[in-house]
């Protein structure tokens, strides 16, 4: 089995569970409230804000330009597409400015950002290709549901960022690019398990704070 096979079986059982909860489901049948999709998207900007940096660290610690440019232009699709998802979405849902630029953070977002700046800080390109592959394939694995994709431009548009082409082709790179450049040595592949296997948990823990009271 693969490296990252490995790392994803490690995951489960958050990975199917995160893949299949409640929020995928009402975000495809269009019955998700505005309310919790407000508050979901205010939360993920301020992850995205941290994921942004991630991939920066990406482009700065690959080891070579085949695989720095791969990096950097996923960087330009993340400005363009994705940001104009979120205002567009914001505007849509009258979410206030303060909200969108500096809302107070769930617990759960606050973990995530600190796995993704410590992630970032190591400057280590396994560690940080580990944590955007959690992020970007398990985003891949709900959004490629074989359902058909409800009507409203905020409900939809959040799956399609996640199921085009582009996406993922990047997932698949991202996967072979991990399973080409891991380290050999056992401790340093059961640290990237560890990493792999907290992301996975923080992921399922972001769709369930959506419910919390
Ligand atoms: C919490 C979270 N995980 C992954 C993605 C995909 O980039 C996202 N937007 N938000």
């Amino acid at each position: 089995m693969s490296f990252v096979d490995q790392l994803r079986q490690a995951a489960e059982p958050d990975w199917t569970a995160a893949v299949d909860h409640r929020f995928v489901a009402e975000l495809f049948d269009g019955r998700l409230s505005d309310a919790r999709l407000a508050r979901y998207l205010i939360q993920d900007y301020q992850f995205c804000d941290a994921f942004v940096a991630l991939l920066g660290q990406a482009v700065a610690s690959a080891p070579d330009l085949g695989s720095r440019l791969i990096h950097a232009g996923q960087l330009g699709a993340f400005a363009s597409d994705e940001n104009t998802y979120f205002t567009d979405a914001f505007d849509a849902l009258r979410v206030p400015i303060a909200d969108r630029t500096s809302p107070q953070l769930e617990p759960v977002t606050e973990q995530f950002n600190a796995l993704l700046l410590k992630a970032r800080d190591s400057r280590s390109y396994p560690q940080v290709l580990t944590v955007l592959l959690v992020a970007e394939w398990l985003y891949r694995d709900w959004a490629a549901a074989d359902r058909p994709l409800p009507a409203r431009p905020e409900h939809r548009g959040w799956i399609e960022v996640h199921n085009t082409p582009d996406f993922t082709r990047w997932v698949d790179w991202l996967q072979q690019e991990l399973n080409r450049k891991a380290p050999a040595e056992a401790e340093a592949r059961a640290e990237l398990m560890r990493l792999f296997v907290e992301a996975t948990r923080l992921e399922l823990a972001f769709f369930d704070a959506v419910y919390a009271d």
